[in-house]
């Protein structure tokens, strides 16, 4: 009896809590709506609860396209769960522009990658990762290529193999993943912790992994509710076992490191200094711990990493698939590539049909590649970006645009993409590979019409590297393997974020003999050409000896 008494209890109690939450959840909404009665217009909804979210999923371009087209730059739009202001043209750049919106907190609310990681103080490590990588990774990109040309060798290697026959692969994603994976080791931990498989195979699927772990919030109640989704993700990066066991395998390889580098930093005058970002990370962080919390910094280099690897390895890779996917649905257009790159080898005065990828793709014979650097515009302009890098109102008082538009507390802006990248001039939903040749817009060059990698003083920090990477997992795989699709790339409008449909890549290495990957799609053509020369020959003698 007493027990029923005390489970009563206990559930008005949980009642009462809910409903004083529900009601401050509501209260909350009220005070930001009311913020936001200034004329600006709203995408009409009847559905209180799901708003527009069902009719923007189903047809997201015609949604997108319609309700620009009709009421404007900006206005606002009831998506997944609540109201959000949408924000296009040069009131998109006034948002990135200001230091009243962050990006990292918009994107918080509804995928807390950082939370769901373990992170905690996250907000200085993006400013400390950006650092390191505008001081260090940027101004040493030329310095790094060869060491990554070799790691993306190795990761091309891990998946595929010595191809001694045609093989297909059904995704190309993890491929391009495992490549990234390891290119990007090398640069971050270093050339001896980018051995470390573990390692590697956590960088390359830790994003993947633990967003499978999000609630999906695009069906789920909690949207409404932003505290709670926040409570979930926090409880995830502490109890969830699996994010603890990769916490726990990278910590275990990051200190033992960290300790040897410290130690010969001290006492060993002959040491050569490490280039890698984990070398400048200790240097920047090292001098702020004590020797009794020496554990509370390794973590914190752990946190560090997190952070650069969930920034890069997972967007690097899906880019790169995305271009690669391009190609194989015009692969008209890797014929042009292979031109060029024979062209620009061959004027560096290298053989196209000589040596390794390391030995040709330097960071010159790269960046001398303007129609490789514009397919690789043209193919991340195309991607299906609609309402996107929500930034939120991190103020305690209203922001106001420049056309009057209110912007309460907390609230949030996403940035529509859709607009920027295929409005305007006609042609612009067409994929126009050579595009940007000639053009003053490289692929890592942000502009209002370009929006991939943000804008303004927190536009992405990484994209030369990542643009770097992607150019020279292309020049690789088109040099090495012939690349066909079997069956028609669909491009996803809406859901996945992927190319997908019943397709399949083919990778034929040309010349199936070697056990290395050094034949080139050259020396295949050459092959070619010598056996027609031979039988051009042979033909030509063969009235010769018969007379
Ligand atoms: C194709 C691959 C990539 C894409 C599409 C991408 C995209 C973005 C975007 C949209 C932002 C937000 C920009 C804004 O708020 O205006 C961002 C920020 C950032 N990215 Fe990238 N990124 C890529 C690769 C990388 C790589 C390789 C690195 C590291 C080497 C990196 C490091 C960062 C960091 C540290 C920030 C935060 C900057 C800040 O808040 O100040 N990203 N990225």
């Amino acid at each position: 009896m007493a027990i029923t008494t005390q489970q009563q209890q206990q559930k008005m109690g949980l009642i009462t809590v809910a409903t004083v939450i529900t009601a401050y959840t509501f209260y909350r909404q009220l005070i930001k709506l009311s913020a936001m009665n200034d004329g600006t217009p709203v995408v009409p909804y009847s559905d209180s609860w799901k708003g527009s979210t069902i009719e923007f999923r189903e047809d997201p371009v015609t949604f997108t396209k319609k309700w620009t087209e009709k009421l404007g730059l900006v206005y606002r739009i009831h998506l997944y769960g609540r109201i959000h202001t949408v924000a296009s043209g040069k009131y998109a750049r006034e948002v990135f522009m200001s230091d009243d919106f962050d990006f990292v907190v918009g994107t918080r609310k509804t995928f807390d990658m950082f939370g769901m990681a373990g992170i905690i103080n996250h907000h200085q490590l993006v400013e400390e990762t950006r650092k390191a990588i505008v001081q260090h990774v940027n101004p040493q990109l030329k310095y790094y290529t060869p060491r990554v040309v070799e790691n993306l060798t190795i990761g091309l290697q891990d998946i595929l193999g010595d191809l001694t026959e045609p093989k297909e692969v059904s995704n190309i994603f993890p491929l391009i993943q495992r490549m990234v994976a390891r290119g990007s080791a090398t640069v971050f931990v270093g050339e001896k912790l980018c051995q470390n498989d573990q390692i590697v195979s956590i960088m390359q699927n830790i994003t993947t992994d633990i967003g499978k772990m999000h609630p999906r919030y695009h069906q789920s109640w909690l949207i409404k509710f932003p505290w709670m989704m926040k409570l979930y993700f926090k409880s995830i990066g502490m109890f969830s076992a699996e994010v603890k066991h990769q916490r726990k395998v990278i910590l275990d390889a990051i200190t033992p490191e960290i300790e040897m580098r410290q130690a010969n930093a001290r006492n060993n005058p002959n040491w050569e200094r490490p280039k890698d970002v984990l070398q400048e990370l200790i240097e920047i962080n090292g001098p702020s711990y004590n020797n009794n919390n020496q554990k509370e910094f390794y973590t914190a280099m752990l946190d560090q990493l997190l952070v650069l690897i969930f920034a890069s390895v997972h967007t690097t890779s899906e880019n790169g698939t995305i271009v690669i996917s391009r190609l194989l649905q015009h692969p008209e257009v890797i014929d042009e590539l292979l031109e060029e790159q024979d062209q620009v080898l061959r004027k560096a005065g290298l053989d196209p049909n000589q040596g390794n990828s390391v030995d040709l793709f330097t960071f010159e014979i790269i960046k001398n590649m303007p129609k490789l650097d514009s397919v690789c515009r043209e193919s991340l302009r195309l991607r299906s970006q609609f309402y996107e890098l929500a930034h939120t109102n991190i103020r305690n008082h209203n922001v106001v645009l420049s056309n009057g538009t209110v912007v309460p507390p907390d609230g949030d802006v996403l940035i529509n993409v859709w607009h920027a990248h295929n409005m305007g001039e006609d042609d612009l939903t067409q994929f126009k590979p050579f595009r940007f040749v000639n053009s003053r817009y490289p692929a890592t060059k942000v502009s209002d019409q370009f929006l991939v990698f943000g804008e303004g003083k927190h536009s992405c920090p990484g994209r030369w590297f990542a643009i770097q990477e992607i150019k020279t997992i292309v020049s690789m795989l088109i040099r090495d393997y012939k690349l066909s699709a079997p069956e028609d790339i669909i491009f996803p409008i809406a859901g996945e974020r992927l190319p997908h449909g019943k397709w399949i890549q083919s990778f034929d290495r040309y010349n199936m003999t070697s056990s290395t990957t050094t034949t080139t799609t050259n020396a295949y053509k050459e092959q070619e050409q010598q056996q027609q020369q031979q039988q051009e020959q042979e033909q030509e003698r063969q009235p010769l000896l018969r007379s």
